[in-house]
C-alpha cells in the first residue's frame, strides 16, 4: 500500500477528519444491509473521536441512525441524508407529497429497488441486468421533479431529495464549527465531489477513494487505505 506522501504529514493543526460511509469506510455490496465497516475502520474512528485534538464526523447519503447501528460509536456525529440530518436537530417533516408524484413515475423493473429513507428516495439498479442500466438510468434522469427538489447520481442509485443539502455545505458548516481544525475529507462517490469542491476552497484536504474523475486533491484505492490513514492519523499528537 502506497499511500501520498502528504497524508502522512498534515502540518500542525488539529484534524477534522470527515468521512463519507459506503465505498469509503466499508466496501461496496450488492445490499446496502450487508455493507459492514471495513475492518479497523471502527477502532480507527472510536479512537479520532476520544482523541485530545482531533475530531472526526461522518458525512453520509444514509439516515444516521442506520450509520449508528453499523459503527454503534454513539459520540461520533453522524450528518445524514446529504446534510438533511444534524445531530440533536429537529428535521422538518418529509414533503410526503413530493416523495409520491415521484414513485408514480418510477419504472417498473425487474432488480430495481426503492429504499424509502422517508425524508428522500434512493432507486437502485445495481441489481438490473448491465444491459438495461442505461435505460434505467435514462428514465429516471426523465423523471419530472417536484418544485424544490432535485435527482442526485451516485453508485447504481439515483437519489430524489429536496434541493439545498448537499455534502458541500454539510462540510462547510462543519469546517466553520471548528475552525481551528484542518478539515480532511473522504469519499468515494459522486455525491462527495461536492464536499470536496468545498473543501479545496476552504484550505481542506481532500481524497477521493477509489477511481473516477474528481476534484479532490488526493486519491487512494480503498477502504482498507482509508483505515491506514484514520489509524496513522489517530496515533498522531500535536507537539
Ligand atoms: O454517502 P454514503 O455514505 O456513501 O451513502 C451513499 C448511498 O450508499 C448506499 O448505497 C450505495 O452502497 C450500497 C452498499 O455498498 C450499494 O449496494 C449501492 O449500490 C450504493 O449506491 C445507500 O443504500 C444509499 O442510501 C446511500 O445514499
Amino acid at each position: 500500500m502506497t499511500l501520498p506522501p502528504e497524508l502522512h504529514t498534515l502540518g500542525d493543526r488539529p484534524l477534522l477528519v470527515i468521512c463519507d460511509y459506503d465505498g469509503t469506510l466499508a466496501p461496496i455490496v450488492t445490499r446496502p444491509e450487508d455493507a459492514f465497516p471495513q475492518p479497523g475502520a471502527r477502532e480507527a474512528l472510536r479512537r479520532l473521536t476520544a482523541h485530545p485534538t482531533h475530531h472526526a464526523a461522518i458525512v453520509t447519503g444514509r439516515r444516521a441512525e442506520q450509520i449508528h447501528a453499523l459503527l454503534n460509536l454513539p459520540d461520533l456525529p453522524v450528518i445524514g441524508l446529504h446534510g438533511m440530518e444534524w445531530p440533536g436537530e429537529e428535521i422538518r417533516p418529509p414533503d410526503e407529497e413530493a416523495l409520491r408524484f415521484i414513485a408514480t413515475q418510477l419504472p417498473d423493473v425487474p432488480g430495481l429497488w426503492l429504499e424509502d429513507k422517508r425524508w428522500t428516495l434512493a432507486v437502485h439498479y445495481r441489481a438490473v441486468p448491465e444491459a438495461q442500466q442505461a435505460n434505467v438510468e435514462a428514465v429516471l434522469a426523465a423523471v419530472s421533479l417536484p418544485e424544490g427538489w432535485e435527482v442526485i447520481a451516485g453508485k447504481k442509485v439515483r437519489e430524489f431529495r429536496p434541493a439545498g443539502f448537499g455534502k458541500g455545505r454539510a462540510a462547510q458548516q462543519l469546517a466553520l464549527t471548528f475552525p481551528l481544525h484542518l478539515p480532511v475529507f473522504l469519499g468515494d462517490d459522486v455525491t462527495d465531489e461536492e464536499g470536496f469542491v468545498a473543501l479545496r476552497g476552504q484550505g481542506g484536504v481532500t481524497v477521493k477513494v477509489g477511481e473516477g474523475a474528481t476534484a479532490a486533491e488526493y486519491r487512494i484505492a480503498s477502504p482498507a487505505e482509508v483505515v491506514a490513514l484514520l489509524e496513522e492519523w489517530a496515533d498522531s499528537s500535536l507537539s
